[in-house]
């Protein structure tokens, strides 16, 4: 696990974005895997206007989204299908018909979350798999108690998870208490995982991640297991971490090397 920590969100947004657009640099028929929540926002920004600038394309991009809401259909302005097309889609050359998100409204949910799985297993499986963490530790919806080898599939959200995301939706609209994500055994699947985490609220869940045993109590603490996870935190979200310094110092060491390879 390579732990960069860095100055505020925004350079963590840029660092992040730097991985992303490095890879469709080197192969431009990559597959992503997307996150929602409020921390992609800027990351988001920046591929946009790398886009926009020319320096990448999302042509021959396909994407698979971590999650969604159960019962609202992609137009819900709180779905995270349509959180996709605001915050990114609709501001890039990518075709729409590559981007896949759960399927909120599907009429047989189980049967969806097994389709799910099989597209992403015939588009040669996700490259890069981008993540924001919840308070609790979630990724995607994998609440604690999550089997770490889960697969794509039905969730129930614990309490603190739809107190947390409560701000999106107006006080008299109608919020899913069930979602359908990817489980842990899909994250772990992906050839890189780029795992985002700003702001001091997210501090203990960091720590849990990075310095806790590997537990379902936890269940970002499964990227331990992963040969190739950054996480990418600001100050603020690295507050708890022990072996901070030790971070830092392996992060300067490996840009050292990068410049002497000319690969920075
Ligand atoms: N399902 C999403 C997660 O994928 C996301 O990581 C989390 C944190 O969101 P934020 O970045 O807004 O803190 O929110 C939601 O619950």
């Amino acid at each position: 696990m390579q732990v960069v920590i860095l100055e505020s969100p925004q350079a963590v947004a840029e660092y992040g974005a730097h991985i992303f657009i490095r890879r469709l640099q080197k192969q431009p028929r990559s597959v992503l895997g997307l996150a929602t929540g409020s921390t992609p926002v800027a990351l988001y920004q920046t591929l946009i206007e790398a886009n926009q600038a020319q320096a990448v394309s999302f042509q021959q991009v396909t994407t698979y989204n971590l999650d969604e809401y159960l019962g609202l259909d992609g137009d819900h302005p709180q779905s995270y299908r349509h959180f996709m097309n605001e915050q990114l889609f609709n501001h890039i050359d990518i075709d729409k018909n590559n981007t896949f998100v759960p399927p909120g409204s599907a009429s047989n949910p189980v049967s969806a979350c097994d389709e799910y799985e099989q597209m992403i297993e015939q588009s040669g499986g996700i490259d890069i798999q981008l993540l924001g963490i919840g308070r609790n530790g979630h990724i995607g919806f994998n609440e604690p108690s999550s089997g770490l080898r889960s697969r794509t599939r039905v969730k129930t959200l614990t309490q603190a998870t739809i107190d947390d995301n409560a701000r999106f939706f107006a006080a008299d609209e109608f919020q899913p208490h069930l979602s359908i994500t990817m489980g842990i055994g899909t994250i772990l699947d992906s050839a890189q995982v780029v795992l985002l985490a700003t702001g001091s609220s997210k501090a203990d869940a960091v720590f849990a991640t990075v310095e806790g045993p590997m537990s379902a109590s936890c269940p970002a603490s499964a990227l331990q297991m992963h040969q190739n996870a950054v996480i990418v935190i600001d100050e603020e979200a690295a507050a708890k971490l022990e072996h901070k310094d030790f971070y830092k110092h392996i992060e300067r060491e490996n840009q050292k090397l990068l410049t002497q390879l000319g690969l920075d």
